[in-house]
């Protein structure tokens, strides 16, 4: 257990901060003695020691906008200058309309101010962002389009805080163009870490301005961005006097005649260690599995009362239902006997959708631990989907009670209490048949072994990726089993 008590440690260095708790941060540390201009002079000069890292003396043209993102860009203009670049600067809106520490950062800029026009992108060789930042409230007017795009035609971007037309707190495109590197301050928001805000940023480094990590003891953060640290340590050892059982028993609900999903699944959760995996098939389709899975037992299951004795088994730690199961009350009424069971289920694919237009009665049946994995076709059948990522997650976490992973290159691990975590490691290959199989049965193997449900859904999500981080292009679904030795191998160096 974590020191917070709730499982892994979710430590401050991974934590994702909204637009408002950016505020409470520079509010708390203005608060401590740092007045807001010394914050932004902070700010700027990292920028500018950043760009001067990366590269050499050129001409550069610095856009401002009307508020503290533009003042932060008068302070990169300035340290640039010093440092013997040939600053060209212009301003959206009147110098005098400018206020506090923007004002008072324009002030100590002692070159021209033009007014916003492509004219100032004349034989640049880098453009600085300062045009809007966490106050964009509203898609950037065409003249402003029109400059970012000439400005991307003309050179890279360099963006402050985020690219302008990116929202902080979703990711959301308001009419952005991509940036090769942004550059923020103290946490990355959610914006940085959601798509496509992501992918606009380029790549996002988090500057140091003076901002003590105490200040997140009073925000107490809700969102982090995954990665080991989070969860590492509620992993499941492999205990010395261990045996089979006390790595838990996971059972697969092996569908026919689309016996592969399954099969994925029950690879994946015997690779994340459960002790004993096992999969429950109809008689017809026995010979099918056997074959195909040695060390993995196959248990044929006929009926009502043949499904009740095997769920009977208290050995059994932990149930998946879902990857090839079929859509329909079969379904359904098995992912219901596992519900009743009190005991981890994992649902995903079919087993979802078997519940499309009558969410409530699956919201009833959970009651223990339980973790489901939509991807947003399926999410849209049973949830909400007004909203962003991170609301809709979150949303349908509390109103089921379970752990819902909204699965995309951008996935979203939300628990039912309000904590969630945007995992950012998954390469594209990943998109192929049979993948979402194995992520499902990499969350079973873990449930089995005991460990809390958010921390599993993070960890495996985050192993997925690794996995085909790892494998590289050509990836199928069938790979990335035989891939977790070595993601586990790194896990525990
Ligand atoms: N977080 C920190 O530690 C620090 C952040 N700094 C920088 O401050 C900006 C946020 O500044 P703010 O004045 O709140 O907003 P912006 O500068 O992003 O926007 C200015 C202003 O523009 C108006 N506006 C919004 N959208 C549009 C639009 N599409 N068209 C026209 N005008 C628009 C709105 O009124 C905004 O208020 C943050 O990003 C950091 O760069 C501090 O400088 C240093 C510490
Ligand atoms: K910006």
């Amino acid at each position: 257990m974590g020191p917070d008590g709730r499982g892994a440690v979710l430590t401050g260095d991974r934590a994702l901060l909204s637009v408002a708790q950016m505020a409470v941060a520079d509010r708390l540390t203005v608060a401590g003695g740092t007045p807001v201009p010394v914050l932004m002079g902070a700010a700027g000069s990292a920028v500018a020691r950043i760009i001067a890292d990366r590269w050499s003396p050129g001409r550069v043209a610095v856009l401002c906008g009307p508020g503290d993102n533009g003042g932060d860009g008068f302070v990169v203009a300035r340290r640039l200058a010093e440092a013997g670049w040939d600053v060209q600067l212009s301003l959206l809106g009147a110098p005098d309309r400018l206020t506090g520490a923007a004002a008072h950062n324009a002030a100590l800029w002692t070159g021209p101010v033009a007014p916003l026009s492509p004219a100032v992108l004349e034989g640049a060789t880098l453009i600085v962002d300062a045009l809007f930042g966490a106050g964009l409230n509203r898609a950037p007017d065409r003249r402003v389009a029109a400059l970012l795009a000439a400005a991307a035609a003309q050179a890279p971007i360099v963006a402050i805080d985020v690219p302008s037309g990116v929202m902080g707190d979703t990711g959301a495109d308001l009419g952005a163009v991509a940036a090769s590197l942004t550059i923020t301050f103290f946490r990355k928001k959610p914006g940085h870490v959601l798509l496509p805000g992501r992918t606009l940023c380029g790549e996002t480094v988090v500057a140091d301005i003076g901002i003590a990590p105490s200040v997140l003891d009073r925000i107490a953060p809700q969102t982090w961005e995954n990665g080991p640290d989070l969860w590492r340590d509620a992993l499941p050892l492999l205990h010395p006097t261990g045996h089979k059982y006390t790595r838990g028993h996971a059972l697969v609900w092996g569908g026919y005649p689309m016996t592969g999903a399954a099969r994925l699944a029950t690879r994946a959760a015997a690779r994340a260690g459960a002790g004993l995996t096992s999969v429950a098939v109809p008689p017809q389709a026995l010979p099918i599995y056997a074959t195909a899975l040695t060390s993995i037992m196959v248990r044929p299951v006929t009926g009502a009362e043949d499904l009740a004795a095997l769920l009977s088994d208290g050995r059994i730690t932990a149930h998946l239902i879902g990857p090839g199961a079929g859509v329909g009350d079969a379904t359904r009424s098995t992912a219901l006997a596992m519900l009743a069971t009190g005991r981890a289920v994992v649902l995903d694919a079919d087993a979802l959708t078997s519940f499309a237009g009558d969410p409530a009665a699956l919201d009833r049946a959970i009651t223990g631990p339980c973790v489901m994995t939509p991807h947003d076709g399926e999410f849209a059948r049973l949830w909400d989907t007004t909203g962003d990522k991170l609301h809709r997650a979150r949303a349908a976490a509390a109103r089921s009670g379970a752990v819902i992973v909204l699965k995309g290159a951008d996935t979203v691990i939300a628990a039912p209490d309000g904590r969630a975590i945007v995992n950012t490691n998954a390469p594209p290959t990943l998109a192929t048949a049979g993948s979402g199989d194995v992520l499902a049965g990499l969350v079973l193997g873990l449930l089995a072994q005991g460990m809390d449900a958010f921390d599993a859904a993070a960890a495996a999500v985050w192993m997925h990726g690794d996995a085909a981080s790892r494998f590289g292009p050509g990836l199928i679904a069938d790979d990335l089993p035989g891939l977790l030795p070595a993601v586990l191998r790194g896990l525990s160096a």
